[in-house]
């Protein structure tokens, strides 16, 4: 595919020495000359109303643009299906592969190394189509290649890393059990280590777990009898481990999401991931993908914004169309405003993520204040449509529908808000204790 070369050419893989080189784009895309001070003149554009484009590196602009090209010529085509018939295409991932956008913040081990923004810039232009395409995404980049590389063995990341990232493997991540959302470190999943078959058994049930009825690897985290909790990578066909399908979802249908049942699962003691013990191991890897969610909700909220401005610019209703009305151009000016501000956000904290200054406060108040708002914008957007604003046709209402399940998962919004609390207070508000 063309668009692949380009990106694994031009885009993602040269991408480093390109970003290391901070060519910062020079002037926003439309300018025009004030001849009598001979300095560029802003020029207000409403689909870019920060200039964020000014803030990017030109390799972070050539991998937006190429990905931005895949998404609307081959994802956008096939979501409405997808979505209608719960089906997620397992070709997709072999194709994000191709294009280098999985685990495309790793160096080395057939990863493409780009700067955080860059993987922000992916996020949001695949959460534009749809939010269920971005959460494989994610959970592949941040949930399982993320803790393969960062607490793995050098043995465990040539294992499963390049055909990670070429998607030739699909990995899932399980964290969420039935009777623990919130409150993981409650986890009943256990690993009982046998020393003469050097093995540990793994018992224990994960629900809500996006891929989980395709993948091939399975990131699992238990609590080990020292009272630890460990990550031990499970692979598919392994004996008394079960990935059963959830249906019947209203939200992100175009993404399998199901269970992982482990009844005594013989996990070789090689697959435990040695360099973490406890909930940081797990936190560390939400931490990448909540940053992510925060770039893709946004992306989410901006298609809903166009849709319902073109939709009201055409729609006449008592002689004029809905766009010139007072109370339509605030809907969109609100919306206009949060997408703008959350993107400044998410662009700063980026950077200072690569410098290693970001922290899991700061992401928690992007991830709540991206998905929080894009959910409230999209349904004003689904508002504008009247009628026509339920039918998936119009696509509004599939990412009201997704962005419920975004702004729940990775950490709902009143958990952030207790994160944030707990910064600002001193005091932790989660529990009695
Ligand atoms: C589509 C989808 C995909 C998912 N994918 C994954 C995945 O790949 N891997 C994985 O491990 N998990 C996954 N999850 C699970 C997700 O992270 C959890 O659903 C989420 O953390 C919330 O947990 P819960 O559903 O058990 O809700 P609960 O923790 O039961 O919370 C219910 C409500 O109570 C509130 N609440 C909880 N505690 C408090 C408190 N102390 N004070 C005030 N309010 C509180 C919450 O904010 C929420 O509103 C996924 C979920 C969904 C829906």
């Amino acid at each position: 595919m063309a668009l692949s070369r380009s990106l694994r050419c031009v885009g993602l893989r040269a991408a480093p020495q390109l970003y290391r080189a901070q060519h910062f784009s020079a002037q926003p895309a439309t300018h025009i000359v004030d001849k009598k001070k001979d300095v560029p003149k802003a020029k207000f554009d409403w689909r870019d109303a920060l200039n964020l484009e000014s803030q990017l590196t030109e390799d972070e602009i050539m991998i937006r643009d190429a990905f931005r090209e895949y998404c609307q010529e081959k994802l956008m085509p096939r979501i409405k299906e997808a979505n209608r018939h719960e089906k997620f295409d397992r070709a997709i991932m072999s194709e994000m592969g191709d294009m280098g956008v999985l685990g495309p913040t790793i160096e080395g081990y057939g990863c493409a190394g780009v700067s955080s923004v860059a993987y922000g810039l992916i996020a949001r232009e695949v959460e534009r189509v749809d939010s269920a395409y971005r959460s494989a995404m994610s959970v592949q980049s941040s949930l399982v290649m993320y803790p393969i590389w960062d607490f793995g063995t050098e043995e465990q990341r040539l294992k499963y890393l390049p055909k990670l990232a070429k998607g030739e493997l699909v990995g899932c991540f399980g964290l969420t059990e039935p009777n623990h959302g919130s409150d993981p470190a409650g986890m009943e999943t256990r690993a009982k280590y046998i020393p003469s078959d050097k093995v540990y058994l793994l018992s224990g049930s994960k629900t809500w777990i996006t891929n989980s009825p395709i993948a091939d690897v399975v990131v699992v985290w238990a609590k080990c009898e020292d009272g630890h909790i460990r990550g031990f990578i499970m692979e598919k066909g392994m004996k008394g481990l079960e990935c059963p399908k959830i249906q019947g979802k209203f939200s992100l249908r175009a993404s399998d999401t199901g269970m992982i049942l482990m009844d005594e699962v013989p996990v070789p003691e090689e697959n435990m991931l040695p360099g973490v013990k406890g909930l940081k191991g797990p936190f560390s890897c939400l931490n990448n993908a909540r940053y992510g969610i925060a770039w893709g909700a946004l992306g989410a909220a901006e298609f809903c914004l166009d849709a319902s401005r073109s939709y009201t610019l055409d729609r006449q209703q008592f002689g004029r169309p809905l766009a010139h009305t007072q109370l339509v151009q605030k809907k969109m000016a609100d919306a206009l405003t949060e997408i703008s501000l959350g993107l400044q956000g998410c662009v700063h904290v980026g950077r200072l993520k690569d410098q290693g200054k970001a922290t899991p406060e700061m992401i928690s108040l992007l991830k709540r204040n991206s998905c929080g708002k894009s959910l409230d914008i999209a349904r004003a957007c689904r508002d504008m449509l009247g009628g026509n604003g339920i039918c998936d046709e119009y696509h509004i209402v599939r990412h009201v529908m997704n962005l419920e399940a975004v702004n729940t998962y990775e950490g709902t919004h009143d958990i952030h808000a207790l994160i944030l609390g707990r910064a600002i207070t001193g005091l932790q508000a989660f529990s009695a204790n």
